[in-house]
């Protein structure tokens, strides 16, 4: 067990001496124990917290895979097959995706929609999109309303 300083040994007794009726003896005994007060140091991070940025991480990773060995990285390979494979692979996991919905597997429509943002991210790669491109431009619509948008749309005067 760790050796706690001496002065924050000190300090709990005060505080709870303080307390009416409380002799330093007792309160040496109701002084939280060494362990609980280790325990409530906050544990630094071991892992990244799993939030959006991954995508931009997983970009990174993608764009550092092409040209590499197709035989090691699932990126390489795809990327080395071409355009057409690649948008076919991410048509395919969008339709995966799709089914789960409809389907109601909510679990499954998870995994199928990390899929779908890997392979959409190995087309951002192979079409030299930056993600910070396509965040700039959910910004721009940020906060405008798709019925709103769609009505300031010019209007076909050949339509009937
Ligand atoms: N997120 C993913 C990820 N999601 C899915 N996949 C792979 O995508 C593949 C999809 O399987 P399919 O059978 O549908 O595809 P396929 O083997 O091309 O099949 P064919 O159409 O050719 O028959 C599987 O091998 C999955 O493991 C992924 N592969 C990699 N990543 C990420 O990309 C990083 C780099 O991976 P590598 O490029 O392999 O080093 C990894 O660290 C991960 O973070």
């Amino acid at each position: 067990m760790p050796k706690i300083p001496k002065t924050m040994r000190k300090n709990d007794d005060t505080k709870a001496a303080g307390k009416k009726g409380v002799t330093k003896k007792t309160a040496r005994k109701k002084a939280a124990p060494a362990a609980a007060i280790v325990k409530a140091v906050p544990a630094l991070p071991t892992e990244p917290a799993a939030t959006a940025e991954i995508l931009d991480r997983l970009f990174n990773v993608v764009v550092s895979r092409k040209g590499t060995d197709p035989a090691v990285s699932h990126s390489a390979r795809l990327l080395s097959r071409g355009r057409r494979k690649i948008a076919q692979k991410f048509g395919e996991e969008a339709v995966e995706c799709l089914i789960e919905a409809v389907a109601g597997n909510t679990e499954e429509l998870v995994g199928e929609s990390a899929d779908v943002l890997y392979h959409l991210i190995v087309m951002w790669v192979d079409a030299g999109i930056h993600p910070s491109d396509v965040w700039a431009e959910l910004t721009r619509r940020e906060g405008t309303s798709g019925i709103a948008e769609k009505a300031a749309r010019p209007r076909d005067p050949l339509a009937v």
